[in-house]
């Protein structure tokens, strides 16, 4: 069973988030699709929504804490207020444009991690360190579980080579498979790929062993496109 999942990044506003999610609901219980499905909006687009057991919405980021003096955060309570209990944690935009540090990431993933929440951890390595190969990306990979409690039972892992993500550059089979299957033999949790996933390539990156599913930015954002990428991955 494949896990979907949409990070919409800077995109889209209550009003279409609030559309988006509806659609995919409707489209999830009326072909009763079982796959597991994702969708993490702008905070500001964050409500109570109403969806079936198999779609859970998320939120991108937050602080580790329940409230405070954090300007331009948001906590728990504000999470809590439309029972958000799925977060990403160690998103590459947030590591290399926000400047989030290992120190930070492993904070709020302890955090997080102590309040039960879902947490998709991202990693993956830029491509100065993919051109020094296999096992210095690997290297790389590592350190970014420094202070990360790999055990927990509620982590789901997402592989985005940096080199990867937004530009229209697929990883090849060959690079995901060696990455996933390194990652996999250490750490046994669901391990999804993102990093340029399209509409005409998530199945074919879905079957390739130890790919349990996607995590998708740019192809994602239309609501017909993340329907079509559900519905091309629903039997895997
Ligand atoms: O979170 C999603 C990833 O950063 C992938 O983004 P992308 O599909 O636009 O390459």
């Amino acid at each position: 069973m494949s896990i979907i999942a949409s990070n919409f990044k800077t995109n889209h506003t209550r009003k279409s988030t609030a559309l988006f999610i509806n659609e995919v609901n409707e489209y999830l219980k009326k072909e009763n699709i079982l796959s597991e499905v994702y969708v993490f909006p702008t905070a500001t687009s964050l409500d109570f929504f109403e969806t079936e057991a198999n779609f859970i919405v998320g939120t991108q980021n937050a602080y580790a804490t329940a409230s405070g003096s954090f300007t331009g955060e948001i906590g728990t309570v504000q999470l809590d207020e439309f029972e958000i209990k799925t977060i990403l944690i160690g998103h590459s935009e947030r590591r290399h444009i926000l400047g989030e540090t290992q120190d930070l990431i492993a904070q709020k993933y302890e955090f997080y991690k102590n309040l039960g929440y879902k947490i998709i951890y991202c990693i993956g390595e830029p491509l100065e360190v993919k051109n020094q190969g296999i096992e210095k990306t690997l290297e790389y990979i590592y350190e970014q579980f420094v202070g990360i409690d790999t055990n927990y039972e509620n982590l789901i892992l997402a592989y985005e080579p940096v080199w990867a993500i937004g530009t229209g550059v697929t990883a090849t089979n060959d690079d995901i498979k060696n990455v996933h299957n390194a990652i996999k033999e250490k750490i046994n949790k669901p391990l999804l790929y993102g990093g340029s996933v399209k509409v005409e390539n998530v199945r074919e990156i879905c079957q390739i062993p130890n790919v349990d599913g996607a995590l998708i930015g740019t192809a994602s954002w239309k609501v017909e496109d993340f329907i079509q990428i559900i519905e091309n991955t629903k039997d895997l």
